[in-house]
This record gives structure tokens, sequence and C-alpha cells, in this order.
């Protein structure tokens, strides 16, 4: 055992009445140094797309990033459900909700943002529809001045809120999460009635693990941290990949 181990137990093991939510960066794929960077490993699309076949369809792909990014980092799964920046949008059988445009002013924002990065080597930019990220694992040195732009910004955006990301800053549109993408999943087949399951890493997964727990389900931190709801844990994207049946060294 090590770290919050002690309280949190592992997750039992996939079971064929799940409805399966899976976080991506930070518990499928590890953290890289800048989003573009992330490394899939061999199979782990096609392992998804089996789980897919084994829960009857009930898996869902539940990230910050885009549908489109992840269906570029995830060719294979194309075919799955999906709620992508952070349920903003949603893929579901026969259904598809999209994200709203962007309002005029996000443009001026993002060129001004990249503007500033010439500054900061590393830290870079992410622009998904109406959503803006400012990234800097790839340059610490730049989370002054980057948190400071993206409080300025909100002054430019109605209905827009910060939310704190792992080494850098999210300006989304508020109003939407993950726990309220998968409430959404879960009135619906091929998830209805079945045990919701979430798997995820970071701060904007708890809203996630809350519903899941409401539900008696099963929430899984991937990671240590000590603010969570979440019920079981795993130490890593290794072993969540494990637990999911890849054959990979722990
Ligand atoms: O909900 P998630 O699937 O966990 O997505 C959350 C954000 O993840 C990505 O950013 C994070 O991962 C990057 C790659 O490891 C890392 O460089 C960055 O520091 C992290 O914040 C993604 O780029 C964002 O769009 C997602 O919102």
């Amino acid at each position: 055992m090590d770290g919050n181990d002690t309280f949190r137990s592992r997750p039992p093991r996939l079971r064929s009445d799940w409805a399966l939510f899976l976080d991506v960066d930070g518990c499928l794929l590890d953290h890289a140094s800048s989003p573009a960077q992330v490394e899939v490993p061999q199979r782990l699309g096609e392992r998804l797309c089996e789980i897919g076949s084994e829960l009857d369809g009930a898996i869902a792909l539940v990230s910050g990033r885009s549908i489109v990014a992840l269906d570029e980092l995830f060719p294979d799964c194309s075919g799955l459900c999906a709620a992508g920046l952070h349920g903003l949008e949603r893929r579901m059988p026969g259904a598809r909700v999209d994200a709203p445009a962007p309002p005029q002013a996000l443009n001026q924002l993002i060129d001004e943002a990249r503007k500033l990065l010439r500054d900061y080597p590393g830290a870079c930019v992410e622009a998904s529809g109406p959503c803006l990220n400012l990234h800097w694992r790839g340059a610490p040195g730049a989370s002054g001045a980057l948190g400071e732009f993206a409080l300025l910004a909100l002054a430019a955006l109605p209905g827009y809120r910060l939310h704190p990301g792992v080494h850098g800053v999210e300006i989304r549109p508020f109003g939407f999460d993950k726990g309220q993408a998968i409430t959404d999943f879960m009135a619906h087949p091929p998830f209805l009635g079945r045990k919701p399951v979430f798997a995820g890493d970071d701060l904007a997964d708890e809203c996630g693990f809350a519903v899941v727990n409401a539900r008696s389900g099963i929430s899984v931190l991937v990671g240590d941290r000590d603010d969570s709801v979440a019920r079981h844990r795993l130490a890593d994207p290794s072993r969540v990949r494990v637990w999911l049946g890849m054959r990979e060294a722990a």
C-alpha cells in the first residue's frame, strides 16, 4: 500500500453491468509537457473498443479536450460515446450536442495570449471551440503572467469562469461539468440502468465522482489527493490501463 491506499481501496474488476466513464489526461494517458506531446499506448484504443463491446456500448470518454481532439488521439474510438470540453459537447448513439460558437472576443484574446507566450518558451495556448486553455507545465515561470492574463480576460467574456487546470488555467463557459455529462448519459441507453463507474484524476473530475457516489457507483481517483470524494484509487495511468485489462508493466 502507498499514500491514500490506506483508506481508498483498489476498484473492483471490470463487470459487464457497468456504465464506464473515463477521463483522459492523467487517467488513461500519462501527462506530457504539452497537450500535443501525449503518447497513446499501443492497443489502448483497441482495448477501449473491446470494452465497449463487452458493455454493450456503455463506455464514454469524458474529457476537457474536444471530441475532435479525442478522435485524433484515439482514431479507433470515434464510434464510442464521448463528452468533450467538460461536457459542453457530447456524442451519443444517434445524437450529438455541439458546443456553442465561440464569442467574438475570444479570437482577439487568443491572439493576445499567443503574443504573451513569446516570452515563455514551453508554455502554450490550446483553443478549442468556445474554450481557451493556457498551459505552463513546460514553462512554470509563466504561471503568474498567464494567470493574470486569464483573470483580465474574464472581463471580455460574460458567462465565463476560470477553472484551475493541472499546470494551467482553463477559461470556459459556466454551467457545464463532467457530473452533468455523466448524469445526462445515465438517463439514456446504453447507460440507463447500469452501475456508473468513473475514473479521473484532477479537480474537474470531482463533480463526476460526486454524481457516481450518489448513484451507489464506483469512483476512482487516479493519483494521490486528500481533497477528493472518490472512494477508490489507482496510483497512476499505467495502473488504470492494467485495471482495464491491458497487458502492461504496472
Ligand atoms: O479531462 P481531461 O481529459 O483530464 O483533460 C483535462 C485537460 O487535459 C489536457 O491538459 C492537461 O494534460 C496535458 C498533457 O499531459 C498537460 O500538458 C497539461 O498540463 C494538462 O493540463 C488538455 O490539453 C486540456 O484540453 C484538458 O482540458
